[in-house]
């Protein structure tokens, strides 16, 4: 017999993350997307005249978001994906669970646990909530399913932490793993802003050693690391490149079967003899491993997508896990949209 569907909706669908997890959403085979909101359009239209590519393929229609909406939304939706700016979901996320909602929350608002580290990355105050929120790496985290909230891990934290947390233990104690990794410019999201527009776009790094994924990235491996976020001229996709020291005596082949261990019943994270292209990733909801010893250095290349694996397919791979579905329901098939 088939179930009635979970319906859900998404704050933020004009948005990069937001229109990628209305299209999962809306594939799904067990979750319907009952509203799409967005924070700047005056009036409903269809969410096709934003994203014509999804003309004649979802109907779903953007609709303005005004608080008003919330006993609408609290007695028609059972869960609510947040793909907002940190600021606008730290003040909304505690009004959706007052309101008795489930939140999955792609913004950083809630990622961090020290409030003053939060403070300093983020430039505003955590808000306080009764309970702990779940840090949300899918394949490292066990939801129980009566979670009001959950932060879904930023993008560069989700591919530097699949490689080294299943490796961490078998780290020297002083490693600082070293994390380089290349951004598509969707990273940035959708609103226009001189760095990402098209004439100045090139290959760059930028905030050295101080983006506010640090901490993140620090908190989620268990140990410090060092953090170079570069921006890429193309559209999606990350490709990390990381180095660590391993203790004396741990082999490739140590390595190689540690984390094959690790993952192999989780079918999203895939081990490979080569190293990644961003095109075998971009699109689907996998990270993909690549690792290389030379001496006692470890070094991985890592990719997802970081639209998907990095935030709109993360977390519905949460939410499936929340529902007791299988990992990779509704995320196999889609594709992007951006
Ligand atoms: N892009 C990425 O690769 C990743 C992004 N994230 C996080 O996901 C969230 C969304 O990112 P992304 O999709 O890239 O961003 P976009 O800029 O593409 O979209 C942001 C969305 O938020 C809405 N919005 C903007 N300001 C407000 C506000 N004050 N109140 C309510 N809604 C608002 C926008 O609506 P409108 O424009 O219609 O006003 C838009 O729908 C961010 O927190 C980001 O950090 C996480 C992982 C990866
Ligand atoms: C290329 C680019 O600008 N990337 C973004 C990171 C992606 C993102 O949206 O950050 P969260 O994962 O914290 O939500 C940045 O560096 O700010």
């Amino acid at each position: 017999m088939k179930q009635e569907p979970i319906q859900c909706a998404v704050l933020g669908a004009s948005g990069y993350t937001g229109i990628e997890l209305v299209w999962l959403l809306h594939n799904h085979p067990q979750f319907s997307v009952k509203f799409a909101f967005s924070s700047s359009a005056r009036e409903a239209e269809p969410i096709s005249t934003l994203y014509p590519q999804l003309s004649g393929r979802c109907e779903l229609i953007l609709q303005p978001w005004h608080s008003d909406l919330l006993p609408q939304l609290a007695q028609q939706v059972r869960v609510v994906f947040l793909a907002l700016p940190h600021e606008a979901s730290a003040e909304l996320a505690p009004q959706l669970i007052a309101a008795g909602l489930v939140v999955f929350d792609l913004s950083g608002a809630f990622r961090l646990i020290d409030a003053q580290q939060h403070l300093q990355a983020y430039g505003f105050k955590q808000p306080k909530l009764d309970a702990a929120v779940p840090y949300g790496l899918a394949e490292f985290t066990q939801l129980q399913g009566d979670e009001p909230l959950i932060a879904v891990p930023g993008c560069y934290p989700t591919a530097a932490a699949l490689a080294l947390r299943p490796v961490s233990h078998l780290l020297t104690h002083d490693s600082v793993p070293i994390v380089n990794a290349v951004s598509g410019v969707t990273g940035a999201g959708r609103k226009a802003q001189l760095h990402t527009s098209f004439c100045e776009v090139s290959l760059q790094a930028y905030a050295v050693a101080e983006h506010r994924h640090q901490p993140e990235m620090a908190a989620s491996i268990g140990r410090d690391i060092l953090f170079v976020p570069h921006l890429g001229n193309f559209k999606r996709g990350i490709l990390a490149t990381i180095y660590a020291q391993v203790q004396s005596g741990i082999s490739a082949a140590t390595i190689e079967d540690t984390l094959q261990a690790c993952y192999a019943d989780k079918p999203l994270v895939r081990i490979v003899n080569t190293p990644p292209k961003l095109q075998q990733v971009v699109g689907t909801p996998y990270c993909d491993i690549y690792c290389k010893m030379h001496g006692q250095q470890l070094i991985f290349s890592v990719a997802i997508d970081n639209l998907l694996k990095g935030a709109a397919a993360q977390a519905v791979q949460l939410a499936n896990q929340y529902f007791r579905l299988p990992p990779s329901a509704g995320l196999m098939n889609p594709g992007a949209v951006v």
